[in-house]
């Protein structure tokens, strides 16, 4: 791998203490991801694909500094993460817009926390509206707006705190195919426009491959990276049919094997 290491996840472990289904009072450690270890570079866009529980949004909770590792540490730019931070951005599956504030103000309410003067607030959040597409919707309410919609103030708000890093739970889970495929390559889009570094965790192979420059695919919980696909993809936004391409199909029946192949593990086929 080639440029600068932004993140670092050496030997991430996280346990919980859980109630023994069995005996009742009894607690038990129970583990969510098992020593895991892989590096993202600046301004990579790097997917993580892994059955139901296997611990993808533990570790997007980890990478957010919303909890920590039991054992193992992960680093952005050398430093150990201890907390969550503004240099990271998280946007989730459900857009936690606040229903009383337009679009407009939705992105400028976490710039005021922040201390940002007014002018400037109201300028960041018209200049990531209109990397969004929404700059005729700044006045709606999140009830006024698809969900496609409020999935992008959702991104725009994030983008607005002008975090290094993009960390993404399944943002477009809840769309409906057309919209999840819009938003997919305006994402891209204002990927390469930004030059964030995005860590996107998602259930769809398509969406991995067609995001990610490397997909990350984990095992089936407690969670581990089994292999770390590349995608040599080059011209996805060039190519509207990419998804047609010999390159694209092959890159996904990889990813498909890989998390298919326990399944047929024994099996006389
Ligand atoms: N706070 C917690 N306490 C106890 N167990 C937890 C806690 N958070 C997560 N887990 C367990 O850790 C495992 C991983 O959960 P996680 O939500 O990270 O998986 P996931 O890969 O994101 O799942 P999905 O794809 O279904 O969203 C699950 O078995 C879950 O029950």
């Amino acid at each position: 791998m080639t440029g600068t290491e932004k993140i670092r996840f050496e030997r991430v472990t996280k346990t919980f203490t859980v109630r023994d289904t069995k005996q009742k009072g009894v607690m038990q450690e129970f583990t969510a991801v098992k020593d895991l270890s892989f590096t993202v570079k600046e301004g990579e866009f790097l997917t993580l694909v892994g059955p139901s529980g296997c611990g993808k949004s533990t570790l997007l909770d980890l990478l957010g500094g919303l909890s920590m590792p039991t054992r193992g540490r992960i680093l952005i730019d050398g430093e150990k993460i201890t907390g969550p931070g503004l240099d990271r951005g998280i946007v989730f599956q459900q857009y936690a817009l606040f229903p009383w504030k337009t679009a407009r103000g939705n992105i400028e309410f976490g710039l005021e926390a922040k201390g940002v003067p007014k002018q400037e607030r109201r300028e960041r959040a018209e200049h990531f509206l209109a990397l969004v597409g929404l700059s005729h919707f700044a006045d709606r309410y999140p009830h006024e707006l698809s969900g496609g919609m409020k999935q992008r103030v959702a991104i725009a708000r994030s983008l607005a705190f002008n975090p290094d890093v993009l960390l993404m739970d399944e943002p477009f889970a809840a769309l409906d195919a057309q919209t999840r495929e819009s938003l997919q390559s305006e994402l891209l889009r204002i990927w390469e426009k930004t030059k964030k570094t995005i860590i996107f965790i998602t259930h769809g192979i398509d969406e991995a491959v067609y995001l990610g420059e490397r997909v990350v695919v984990l095992t089936p919980g407690p969670g581990t990276v089994k292999t770390i696909v590349d995608i040599p993809l080059k011209s996805r936004l060039e190519d509207a049919d990419i998804r047609s391409h010999s390159d694209f199909v092959k890159a996904r029946h990889e990813v498909w094997s890989l998390l298919h192949e326990h399944e047929y593990q024994g099996a006389h086929i």
